[in-house]
Parts: C-alpha cells; structure tokens; sequence
C-alpha cells in the first residue's frame, strides 16, 4: 500500500465530482450573497478555505464552514509555513545548523507545525473511537485499516498518519488555491479569454448546472486556458529540494552524492524555443492549428520524475471543475477602480499573486 493508493481509493469512492459539487454549491451560495450585497469581494479567503475543505474531505472526511474560527487558523499556519520554508531564515537554518536554538523567525514555522500537528491528533482520535473496520470512510480510516494488518516492524504507525496528512495538507492547499487566484486573475484581464472559455462551457453543457471531470474532452479551450494558467502561474517554483544519492554526471557536469538539488521550474515553463508565446498569457501555447488540445513535454508544473507530485490527479480535477463550474454561473470583472493589475507574484515555497478585488455578475443577469 502507497499513500497515492489511499488517495485513488477514497477520490474513486467519491467519484471526485460528487464531493466538488457538495463545495462548489457552498461557494456559489457565497458568491450569490455577494452579489446581493452589491460589493466586490477578496477571493484570497475563498480560495484557500475551498481547497483546505476539499483535503480535510479527502483526509478527514470533514469540512467547515468558511467561517469556522479553527479552519481560519489552520489555513493561516499553513501559509506562514509555506512563506517561511524557503525564504531566507530556512535557508540560514539549513546552512548553519546551531542557529536552530536561537529564536528567530523559522521558530514559528515549527511552532505552526505543532499546533496542525494537535489539530490532527484530535481528529485521529475521533477516527479511531467512530470507525468501523475495513469500511473507510476517508484517507485516515484506510490508513488505520491498514495499521491494523501491520507487523511489528511495520513503517505504518499512528505518528507517521499524523505526519503524511501534513504532508498532504501543505502540499494540497496553498498549491490549488494559488493556481486559481493566478487564473482568476488572468481571466478577468483578458475578458475575451473568459468570454471564449464561457462559449465552449455552455456549448459542452448545453442544459446542465455542473460539468464532470470526463466534459475536459469536449473543451480543448477551457484545457488550453487552464494549463496556460498552469505555466504562467509557475506555482512551486523550485519544487522540493533534492539530493542526488550517488556520484552523478549531468550533461558533463559533476554532481557528487549529497549535493542539494534544486529545481527551476521557469526554467522549462518559459523556456524560448519551447513555446510559441513563452512570456505572455496565451492558451495558443496548447492548441494546435485544428483548435485541438496539444501539451507540449516542458509542460511540468507537477515536475517529473519518481517523485513528482502524487496529488497531479486531484489538483487537475480541482482546477477543472471548479474553473468551469465557476466560470458556467458568473462573469469575472477587474473592478474600475482597481487600477493597473500586478501580476508579479509573492515569492515562497508557492508564488501567490498579491491580494486583488473581484466584481461579479451572475450570467443570466448578463
Ligand atoms: C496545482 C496544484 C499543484 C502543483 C502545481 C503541485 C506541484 C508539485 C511539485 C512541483 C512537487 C515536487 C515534486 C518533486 O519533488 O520533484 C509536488 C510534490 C508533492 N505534491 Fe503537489 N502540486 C499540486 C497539488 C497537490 C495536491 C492537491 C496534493 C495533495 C494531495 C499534492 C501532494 C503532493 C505531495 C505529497 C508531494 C510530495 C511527493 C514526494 O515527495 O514524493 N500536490 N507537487
């Protein structure tokens, strides 16, 4: 048993749209509130509490209201520790290892880390005293199915269960979410992208309120926009850091064994000679003359390799539905007075674009 196993096992018991569906008709109830309210809205919060809720589903089989006092916090430790793992104080304390007593700035990435890690015993705990053997109701029921059936000496314990749904966590909030305020923003700067993507959603829908993750066939536009937002979004910048295991030659280059290696995404996301636009937001990077979806190989937002991101199917099928559900339901508009957009992004672990405003319309309003 892997953890992807787990993972497939509960996304295919749930089918994956069914539990989208059960989020996005919370968020379309908040974005219609809004809409009453005449405001315009920060979708930063949004965001990040709907991919939160979409892991605490997968993991805990739980979600919380975009209100709750706990999740607010809980998404907050994780965007502090993502800002904080490869700024200048991790890189201090990975570079001098005795500046781990003082206490300086990296102290609260820890710090965060102890208190998800309090958040997630309580919720193993509850696991464990409701369960019933061998009908897994989320990832952390089959992962304590499968302790049951464990020998001694087994890697499989409740501390390493308490760690790996921090792992997914950290890997499966910030990552989605950042990716959709990148495309949200893109989107509403290029009103003629949105309005063309909005054609193919209706076309491919014809009657119906939501889309499934197999209608991606029918939307060779929609793809292309959403993996054009993919390259220019370049979301975990330098990946996680490796470290080679044995002496290695690269393209005439020494790498000796324990030299740390790290990734420059950009590098082959913008890469001249790879695409047809490589520095401007363009789906045309993905359609071929025929207007058919084409992804060329130096698409690796996910990057590559044995250890490439284990969540690629769930992340895809996040940024599709809730892209085109979102997009089926509402126009997206920079607001008048929102001046020129920045699309320069806040450097971390994941880029995030700086906080912006949201207007929007409902479509049969239009
Ligand atoms: C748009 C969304 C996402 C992007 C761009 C992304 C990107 C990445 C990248 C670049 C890596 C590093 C791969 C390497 O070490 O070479 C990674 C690792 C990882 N990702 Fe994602 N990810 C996304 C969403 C998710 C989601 C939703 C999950 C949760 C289920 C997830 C779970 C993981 C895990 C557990 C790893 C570590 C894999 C390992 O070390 O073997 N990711 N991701």
């Amino acid at each position: 048993m892997t953890i992807s196993s787990f993972l497939d096992k509960v996304l295919l018991r749930e089918k994956g749209d069914s539990w989208s569906h059960f989020w996005l008709c919370y968020w379309c109830d908040v974005l219609y509130f809004i809409l009453c309210t005449g405001k315009t809205l920060s979708p930063q919060v949004m965001f990040h509490n709907a991919a939160s809720n979409i892991i605490c589903k997968v993991l805990f089989g739980t979600r919380y209201e975009y209100n709750d006092e706990t999740i607010k916090k809980v998404v907050q430790w994780f965007t502090e520790m993502l800002k904080i793992f490869n700024g200048p104080w991790a890189l201090l304390y990975n570079s001098v290892p005795y500046v781990s007593y003082l206490p300086l700035p990296f102290k609260k990435a820890f710090k965060n880390m102890e208190l998800y890690l309090n958040f997630s015993n309580g919720l193993v705990n509850e696991h464990k005293r409701t369960r019933t053997a061998g009908e897994p109701r989320d990832f952390v029921d089959c992962y304590l199915d499968e302790l049951d059936k464990q020998k001694e000496d087994s890697s499989f314990s409740e501390e390493q269960l308490r760690r790996i749904t921090l792992d997914l966590y950290l890997a499966g909030t910030d990552s989605t979410s950042n990716t959709l305020l990148t495309g949200f923003l893109y989107l509403m700067n290029h009103p003629q992208v949105q309005d063309r993507c909005q054609q193919e959603i209706n076309r491919v829908l014809d009657g119906r309120d939501w889309a499934s993750f197999e209608d991606r066939h029918n939307m060779p536009y929609v793809q292309a926009v959403i993996h054009e937002v993919q390259r220019v979004a370049n979301t975990v910048p330098l990946s996680a850091f490796h470290c080679s295991t044995k002496d290695t030659e690269l393209m005439g280059y020494d790498i000796p064994k324990g030299t740390l290696i790290i990734q420059n995404m950009e590098s082959v996301l913008r890469e001249e000679g790879q695409w047809k636009f490589p520095h401007e937001f363009s789906p045309e990077n993905f359609l071929n003359e025929q207007g058919e979806f084409v992804k060329p190989e130096a698409f690796m937002p996910f990057s590559a390799g044995p250890r490439m991101c284990l969540g690629e199917g769930l992340a895809r099928m996040e940024l599709f539905l809730m892209t085109v559900t979102l997009l089926r339901k509402f126009k997206f508009i920079w607001p008048e007075d929102a001046g020129e957009p920045d699309f320069t992004m806040i450097f971390g672990v994941t880029l995030t674009p700086k906080p912006y405003m949201m207007k929007v319309q409902l479509r049969s309003e239009q």
